[in-house]
């Protein structure tokens, strides 16, 4: 790994961090792949890497919107509430027949998705038909027209959605369940994806032990591997935890070294503050990667950069250690990053609800505290703002942001939080 020396940052905004964090990683380049349409539809959060051309029409032929009978719109003009057009239902076209010509001055019946008759530019539903049933195959009934059908009435034509030819979806759209159905709708088979973000995931700290590993006097077990992982994965991200290193910078440096050819993002969680024994600053901040403070609690202290190993420029976010900390970094810097790198909607949803309690907050940063919804449609507090609550972290389902300029809330006041939990 070469050497070089970086820049602290004191007090960065949260909107800057976020932003300095979301260019990193939208600069990060993925290999892309050529996968079958059908092979993705277990596979979330993916991204179009290539424009797809709609190989045909959508919809596919002239079909009908309703549930009625297809006429020559020209045979009814003269249709009027008090004057009725009579037309002899003749024929009976199901959705996956194949359609024919109609002839003029007669209807046929259309069900909804059937093909629309050749020459027929109105369908009309059997609601304003006169009839209160379908008349079955080969049996003859009257159709009353009352009213003269607008042109195309109820008719969906082919390519009104997507056109043969057209752009279905740009490269860097996401995947979005809508588009996977356009796209097979329009008849793509195959489409060249990026292939998933791959994170490298370390915890440190020498108290750490990894679940079944024996325990000694001060260890603790790694609770930010399995939520951090548990937070990636769920957004499609690749998750590499080579497990959790010991304060050695060394040790750090060599877990790094290995899997630096195979991620394209490293995330760190431990370490970054002001103790004697910061593995990931005294490892990483003579490397490229620069260390500071957010201005937001949880969360604080942070780090962020490019690690230069070999010819590579690895990217790298620096999280606190404290579980809650971590989470809500990660939470706030980097799942939206990688959600926006993949053409995703970055943000939670947000709520605004009253708070049942009075609160405080520290003056110039983000606070951001864990709650829920009460029965009554309020947002409570769940635990105090410390962060090692992991517990009760757990047994929320909000994020309440208060702002920078608020030091105190009072009970009643409503507040916007993110839901977390959807
Ligand atoms: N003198 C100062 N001390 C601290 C400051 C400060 O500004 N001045 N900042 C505090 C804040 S805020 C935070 S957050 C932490 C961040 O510290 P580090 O990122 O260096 O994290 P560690 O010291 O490694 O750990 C902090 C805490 O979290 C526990 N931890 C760490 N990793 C895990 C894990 N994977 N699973 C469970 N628990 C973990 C660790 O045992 C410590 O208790 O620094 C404050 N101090
Ligand atoms: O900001 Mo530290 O990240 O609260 O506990």
């Amino acid at each position: 790994m070469t050497t070089m020396t970086t820049a602290a940052f004191a007090r960065r905004s949260v909107t800057e961090h976020c932003r300095l964090v979301a260019e990193m990683v939208a600069a990060i380049e993925r290999p892309t792949a050529s996968v079958e349409l059908s092979a993705l539809e277990t596979d979330h959060y993916r991204t179009l890497a290539a424009d797809v051309i709609a190989p045909g029409h959508l919809p596919p032929f002239d079909n009908s919107q309703m549930d009625g009978f297809a006429v020559h719109r020209a045979d009814v003009v003269d249709a009027r509430p008090e004057h009725p057009v009579l037309l002899p239902v003749t024929g009976h076209i199901a959705a996956g027949d194949a359609a024919s010509a109609l002839p003029r001055g007669e209807a046929w019946a259309v069900m909804t998705g059937a093909p629309i008759p050749v020459g027929a530019d109105a369908v009309i539903p059997i609601e304003s038909s006169g009839l209160t049933a379908f008349p079955s195959r080969g049996e003859v009934a009257s159709l009353t027209v009352r009213e003269v059908p607008v042109a195309d009435a109820f008719v969906r034509r082919a390519g009104s959605d997507i056109r043969a030819g057209d752009v279905i979806a740009a490269a860097g759209a996401a995947l979005t369940p809508a588009l996977v159905g356009a796209l097979a709708s329009a008849g793509v088979r195959r489409l060249t994806v990026f292939r998933p973000f791959t994170v490298l995931l370390i915890a440190t700290g020498s108290e750490l032990r990894g679940q079944g590993e024996t325990a000694r006097p001060g260890s603790i077990l790694d609770a930010n591997t399995p939520a951090l992982t548990a937070l990636l994965t769920a957004i499609g991200v690749r998750v590499l935890t080579p497990g959790s290193v010991d304060d050695e910078p060394e040790q750090l440096l060599r877990a790094i070294d290995a899997h630096a050819h195979e991620v394209d993002l490293v995330v760190t969680a431990g370490g970054v503050s002001a103790g004697a024994h910061e593995v990931v600053r005294e490892a990483l901040g003579i490397r490229g990667v620069s260390f500071g403070s957010v201005a937001m609690q949880p969360g604080g202290p942070q780090g962020f950069g490019h690690l230069q190993v070999g010819t590579r420029r690895l990217p790298v976010v620096a999280l606190p250690g404290n579980p809650v900390s971590a989470l809500i970094s990660a939470e706030v810097f980097v799942r939206p990053a990688l959600l926006a790198a993949g053409g995703w909607w970055p943000g939670r949803p947000t709520v605004e609800a009253p708070i049942t309690e009075d609160a405080e907050s520290p003056a110039g940063r983000l606070q951001v505290r864990r709650a829920r919804f009460t029965a009554a449609g309020r947002i409570e507090f769940v635990g105090g703002p410390g962060s090692h609550l992991l517990g009760s972290f757990a047994r929320s389902d909000l994020l309440v942001l208060i702002p920078e300029s608020v030091t105190r809330l009072e009970a009643g006041e409503i507040v916007r939080a993110w839901r977390i939990n959807g």
